[in-house]
């Protein structure tokens, strides 16, 4: 019964954690490309961003990691034979990363906040994109153990993920480019005008 609570509270955290990582990165772009506004409307987006991004790491992100962690440890020492299986190991790993990306996460929050970020929204988008793939790693790791499957339904949902990424990417950039291209028309028609 225990280990039940435990698998609980242990997903929970996880979908706490991780709507966390995915919220903060998108706050960074947003927090990025506040810098293309004008003043005072960028100090006061920034400063806001600023705000958002502590509270959600904090308060959302941070105890998210703390409860998949601890119920995980309740996990193994309900039922410590599973340390010996090899799957935990390699989903060990992935965790590994997971948690040097939340804390890479939490010191790019400072370098913003101090102003000296050198990552481009662009880039930030990019990285937004490691947890996802983590998440299916570990997750299938989770459920399968040690018999990922490699039959061609495993390789047709592979197959339908990389395309979802793949068209999510498209329409954001074809977003941008609306985007910009309004801009650009709305910063011509002043200057044809006079
Ligand atoms: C902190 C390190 C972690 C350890 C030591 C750990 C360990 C475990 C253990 C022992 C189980 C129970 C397996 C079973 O009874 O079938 C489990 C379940 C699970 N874990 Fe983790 N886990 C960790 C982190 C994570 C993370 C970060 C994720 C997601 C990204 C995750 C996803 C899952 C899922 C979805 C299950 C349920 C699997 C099922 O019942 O079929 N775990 N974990």
């Amino acid at each position: 019964m225990a280990y039940s609570w435990f698998k609980a509270f242990h997903i929970i955290g996880i979908v706490v954690w991780f709507a966390g990582l995915f919220y903060l990165v998108r706050l960074f772009i947003y927090h990025v490309e506040a810098n293309q506004e004008p003043e005072p409307a960028r100090t006061i987006l920034k400063n806001q961003y600023q705000i958002m991004e502590k509270r959600l790491y904090h308060i959302i992100t941070t105890p998210g990691m703390l409860v998949t962690v601890a119920m995980a440890i309740g996990l193994l020492s309900t039922e410590p034979e599973v340390l010996k299986e090899g799957w935990l190991h390699f989903k060990l790993l992935f965790v590994a990363i997971l948690l040097g990306y939340h804390h890479y996460c939490g010191r790019l929050m400072k370098k913003l906040a101090a102003d000296e970020c050198r990552w481009s929204g662009q880039q930030l988008r990019a990285l937004n994109e490691a947890p996802t793939v983590m998440l299916v790693v570990i997750v299938l790791l989770a459920v399968f153990k040690n018999n990922l499957p490699t039959d061609i339904t495993a390789w047709a949902i592979f197959g339908m993920i990389i395309l979802m990424a793949v068209t999510i990417q498209l329409y954001a950039k074809k977003r941008r480019l609306d985007k910009e291209k309004l801009i650009a028309q709305i910063g011509q028609v002043p200057q044809e005008q006079s």
